[in-house]
């Protein structure tokens, strides 16, 4: 049974009471009756506790204590750095600090700052020196870049140094090698006199690491809801054997026979989620699908906004959205095949049955990795039953032929779905169990049908491999399929200009440039030729009608001499008006006689 609040017995400050109260929660999660006192009473904590299970308030509840504590004895000057909250991604740090910013609407006298990869490094600074930064929530990158660029003229590293507490949330992924470099770094900055929390819900055991993260003597903690079980007890987990070429039919009816409204569709590599998420529409048409990888720049937080927002969907998605994102409608979580790491897959799942919600999770696998099924069972403590395959023959040959139709008719879908699959079985090679999960026993030519090519592509991998599950396309030219943007299909032909001519594909940007710049220059001339034939006649009729203007005028205009004459008879006119002339002197001076 969850503890009350009130339980705690431990002093708040009234605001932070309140703040707590503003959630509504009755009761503790056990990790935040567990962890809030630890910190709380001076102690570093590495906490393991199931996904779904509190953990971000169980390590922004004794931060804020902590810091209005310390405000007790003399207040936080609003360019002092309290408190660092550090997440491995900008989704998960943005979550965290929309928490904390429902905590500070009655918490007043601490500042904020939010510090994440894909926005402006010069907003961050202008919003540091204008807000202040009492309590930094971040991505390493970010931060290790704000601490260490001179550039940047803002003395954090002087600021630091009146930390009291650093919290590394999905601790374990934050401390592998991935991201080692960027926190030793952002360490060597820090104090070693203050506080350090580890949170996540697949701790790393290894005491060096934990040292290294600058946790002396640690108070570890874990909190599962079941002894024998690592993740929550109202997840339910399934596994399907899918045929080698009926991945697809196996997703699609598998997500319309169970009806799924709100589901999130873990991909190995970012390419797999650009081309299904580009032909599942297609196919798929019960939920609206989104799509967000790590190597989207701004659409990202838009994307996964909408996602949340909406009543139903499908979120393709890679790892990037694997830790603690916190969408609690969520109703299923599929993977398309078993992720880089046994921690992974816990957090993977951990997206869905949420404190308290129902959730099940299902992860597709072709029999060659039926094995993963018990190492994951054994190497994470999570239980997975079998399910049959929805999918009939009629419908793995329905849509094999659809998406064969949608890459012929888009060459854009032809390049997508080659590039996916070379990525998926790259990524494959990768894997923490690749013991296990190896290349080699995949069933590569059924899996390349499966995703629809037209033709196999040139790939180590595959070389000396039994390809006769590839259907191949007999006397059918590749090179035919063109893209739906003309500036890409006329791209496209010079390259194949460029291939008849000199045998060789253009690989070098540069060559396709020259080619473009080349028939662009042939194309220019031809335009100069014309322009100069245009300006030619322009010319020729300017002329023609400048010398007809000259003859009009000429004809128009009396010569000199005519001139001469002219003001001659004129001065006579005179003379004869005034009688200085009689009228025969006149006639005879102006021939008239
Ligand atoms: N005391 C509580 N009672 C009920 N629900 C709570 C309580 N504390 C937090 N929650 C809710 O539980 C959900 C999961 O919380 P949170 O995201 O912090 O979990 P987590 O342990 O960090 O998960 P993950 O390991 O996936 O990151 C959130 O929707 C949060 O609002």
């Amino acid at each position: 049974m969850n503890k009350k609040w009130e339980e705690l017995n431990i002093f708040l400050h009234e605001d932070v009471k309140r703040a707590i109260k503003s959630f509504k929660f009755p009761t503790m999660t056990p990790v935040q009756a567990a962890t809030i006192p630890l910190l709380l009473g001076k102690k570093d904590v590495a906490a393991q506790a199931v996904t779904g299970s509190g953990k971000t308030l169980a390590f922004l509840i004794p931060l804020l204590e902590l810091l209005k504590r310390h405000g007790d004895d003399d207040k936080w000057k609003p360019h002092q750095v309290a408190a660092i909250v550090i997440s491995p991604t900008r989704e998960l740090a943005l979550q965290t600090h929309s928490v904390l910013a429902q905590f500070l609407k009655h918490i007043k006298g601490l500042t904020n700052v939010l510090l994440v990869g894909g926005n402006n490094v010069d907003d961050d600074i202008r919003n540091i020196n204008e807000n202040g930064c009492n309590i930094i929530i971040c991505t390493p990158g970010r931060l290790e870049d704000l601490l260490t660029n001179q550039q940047h003229k803002l003395n954090l590293p002087q600021a630091v140094k009146t930390l009291e507490l650093l919290i590394l949330d999905e601790a374990d992924r934050l401390l592998d090698l991935g991201f080692k470099s960027t926190i030793d770094n952002i360490l060597n900055y820090l104090p070693k006199q203050r506080r350090t929390g580890l949170f996540s819900a697949t701790q790393t055991k290894e005491l060096e690491v934990l040292i290294r993260a600058g946790l002396r003597n640690p108070v570890s903690i874990m909190v599962t809801e079941k002894a024998s079980q690592s993740t929550p007890i109202a997840l339910q987990n399934f596994y399907i054997t899918t045929k080698n070429n009926g991945k697809l039919a196996t997703l699609l009816s598998f997500l319309e026979g169970e009806n799924v409204q709100k589901a999130l569709l873990f991909m190995p590599t970012c390419a797999c989620v650009d081309y299904w998420s580009s032909v599942l529409p297609h196919l798929f048409n019960s939920v609206p699908t989104f799509a967000i990888h790590g190597k989207m720049k701004e659409k990202r937080k838009k994307v996964l906004a909408d996602f949340k927002h909406a009543e139903k969907g499908l979120l393709i998605c890679t790892d990037v959205l694997a830790r603690g994102i916190d969408i609690p409608q969520v109703d299923w979580v599929v993977q398309w095949d078993p992720p880089a790491s046994a921690a992974a897959f816990v957090h993977r799942i951990g997206r869905t049955a949420r404190q308290g919600h129902q959730g099940s999770a299902v992860i597709l696998l072709y029999e060659s990795e039926e094995a993963y099924i018990d190492f994951i069972q054994r190497n994470q403590k999570v239980e997975v039953t079998n399910i049959l395959n929805p999918a009939t023959e009629e419908k793995v040959s329905s849509l094999l032929s659809k998406l064969r139709e949608m890459q012929m008719a888009d060459r854009d879908l032809f390049d997508k779905g080659t590039r996916a699959f070379v990525s998926h079985i790259r990524s494959y090679s990768k894997h923490e169990c690749s013991l296990l999960l190896r290349v080699n026993e995949l069933p590569l030519a059924a899996m390349a049908a499966s995703y629809g090519l037209l033709q196999l592509p040139k790939m180590p991998e595959l070389k000396n491999k039994d390809l006769s599950e590839f259907p191949v396309i007999s006397d059918f030219d590749i090179n035919k399929i063109a893209y739906k943007s003309k500036v890409r299909e006329e791209q496209r032909k010079l390259k194949l200009d460029i291939f008849k001519e000199t045998g060789k594909w253009p690989i070098k940007r540069r060559q396709i440039h020259n080619k473009q710049s080349e028939a662009w220059s042939k194309a220019k001339e031809q335009k100069e030729v014309k322009r100069l034939k245009r300006l030619k006649r322009k010319q020729a009729k300017k002329e023609q009608q400048k010398s007809e203007e000259v003859d009009r005028k000429r004809k128009s205009v009396l010569s000199e001499e005519e001139m001469a004459e002219l003001a001659k008879d004129i001065a006579l006119i005179k003379k004869l008006k005034k009688k200085k002339i009689s009228s025969e002197e006149f006639d005879k001076e102006m021939g008239l006689e």
